[in-house]
């Protein structure tokens, strides 16, 4: 399976030489919690890559007081009517908050407070996105192309992934006429 992620870095200042870059791949087998249509799902290549993530750790996780960041690419997709997305998580440190800046395609990032109340804003390139504390964040490829964008986010923040992974958001994104709609479960 090719990677978008080839080493692609034209400039790190000195502060990152040396130190963790990440590079990783989600496929549909590794996230077989999140998707609504589990009859779909089971029909698709468990191998397909959903989404790649390469990731700038300058300092040590769980370390307060640096920041971390990445940029996501998510493949174009459905499963089902449901669009190509991330697992989604709160921090672990429940009160981090996270700017997301979108770079290419087209998408949706979908928010959950801790009463469960899920919205969803359009992402488009150069839309900026600040992602308050308390809020579970997740997002959804609804183009044609790669969506990509970048995050930064404090590095004692964590990720909780568990309580999306159990009980999901209470709204998924799905296609309907050929439009993303954010729908109740
Ligand atoms: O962690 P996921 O929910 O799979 O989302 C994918 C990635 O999106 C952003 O880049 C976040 O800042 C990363 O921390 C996260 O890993
Ligand atoms: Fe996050």
């Amino acid at each position: 399976m090719s990677s978008i992620l080839e080493p692609g870095i034209t400039f790190i200042n000195k502060e990152l030489k040396g130190k963790n870059i990440d590079r990783i791949d989600r496929r549909l087998k590794n996230l077989k919690d999140i998707f609504f249509d589990k009859t779909a799902l089971e029909k698709m290549d468990p191998e397909t890559v959903v989404y790649e993530v390469e990731s700038y750790f300058p300092v040590e996780h769980d370390i307060e007081g640096g920041l971390f960041y990445g940029i996501t690419y998510i493949h174009p997709g459905t499963v089902g009517n449901e669009y190509f997305m991330t697992k989604g998580h709160f921090h672990k440190i429940r009160n981090r908050g996270e700017f997301y800046c979108t770079l290419q395609g087209e998408g949706m990032l979908i928010l959950m407070d801790e009463n469960r109340n899920t919205w969803a804003e359009k992402m488009y390139p150069g839309s900026i996105h600040y992602i308050k504390g308390n809020t579970a964040h997740r997002t959804a490829n609804t183009g044609n192309t790669i969506l990509s964008f970048s995050a930064f986010w404090p590095s004692d923040a964590g990720h909780d992934y568990a309580t999306i992974s159990e009980q999901g958001f209470s709204k998924i994104l799905v296609q309907r006429q050929g439009k993303p709609e954010l729908i109740s479960r």
